[in-house]
């Protein structure tokens, strides 16, 4: 099966490889197309990262269950199970991506027995990574992370992102969710195209809170166990255990903070990356 130290080695390995891949790819033309809606694109820089990371550590670990966004795409299967599974966001901001807005992520999540491991990001504008391994702290470019221990919204600075969806009802949702946290007054909103980066900010106190709707399994598995390790809190929008598959996070440096968020939101359907089973990360 290998070690969780040889999967993580392998998984730093693989995500600066595929990250120097997309620094690349950035500089060429796209060819982009859509999935779920208008503005959910992917481009074949997605595919063939995904192709890199997937067939690099299969080759090392054949045994191991693999969640890709693309390959999730394409049909296969979104079921996480006790195996070892390797949970892989090739470009998280394809959107930013596109349009060579410098804030697009490799993401690495793996997950024993349902339980997160480690959780490696590589940031592949600033050639910066993001690692943690459960109860081993969570570290950027070898820096211990710790999350800002805010625990006034009124001095939170909170990120957030859009999702996929843009109808009506929708919109009306994710713009009332944002007013009700401008009116806390939180210091500020931000959007900037990548969840997991989003994330990252949090673990290193460079924000405060994050919350979301419409994000998917890649988007959350590997920042979630960053967050943790760098002593924050990650939960469901309802206040419950954190549901890898549930499409929907509140991260925060405190219980206090990621609390008030809470009790603000109004919840934005998403159906579930594994559409049906639920599974609580512990
Ligand atoms: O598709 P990629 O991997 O770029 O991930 C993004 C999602 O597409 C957005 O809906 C979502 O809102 C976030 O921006 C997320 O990073
Ligand atoms: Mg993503
Ligand atoms: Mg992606």
């Amino acid at each position: 099966m290998g070690s969780v130290e040889e999967c993580m080695d392998a998984a730093v390995r693989v995500a600066r490889a595929a990250g120097q891949v997309v620094l690349e790819a950035v500089k060429q033309e796209k060819h982009v197309s859509t999935k779920s809606t208008p503005t959910d694109l992917v481009t074949e820089a997605d595919r063939l990262v995904e192709e890199l990371i997937i067939s690099t550590l299969r080759e090392s670990f054949p045994s191991h269950r693999f969640i890709g966004e693309e390959s999730c795409a394409a049909g296969e299967p979104c079921v996480l199970t006790d195996s070892p599974t390797w949970i892989i966001d090739p470009i998280d901001g394809t959107c930013n991506f596109v349009h060579s807005f410098p804030m697009v992520a490799v993401s690495i999540g793996f997950a024993v027995k349902k339980e997160l491991e480690f959780g490696v990001i590589y940031h592949c504008f600033e050639e910066t990574l993001y690692t943690a391994r459960k109860g081993h702290g969570a570290f950027c470019n070898g820096l211990r992370l710790q999350v800002s221990k805010e625990k006034d919204v009124s001095k939170a600075l909170i990120l957030t992102e859009i999702g996929a969806k843009r109808d009506p009802e929708t919109l009306a949702l994710f713009l009332g969710n944002m007013e009700k946290l401008l009116r806390a007054p939180a210091h500020g909103v931000r959007i900037i195209g990548s969840s997991t980066l989003a994330l990252c900010q949090v673990a290193a106190g460079a924000a405060d809170a994050y919350y979301q709707f419409g994000l998917h399994c890649w988007d959350m598995a590997a920042a979630a166990i960053i967050i943790r390790e760098a002593g924050g809190v990650v939960m469901d929008t309802s206040g419950g255990p954190l549901d890898l598959m549930s499409r929907r996070i509140v991260a925060a440096a405190s219980q206090e903070v990621a609390g008030f968020i809470v009790q603000q939101l109004k919840p934005i359907g998403y159906e579930r990356d594994d559409c049906g089973e639920r599974h609580a990360v512990r």
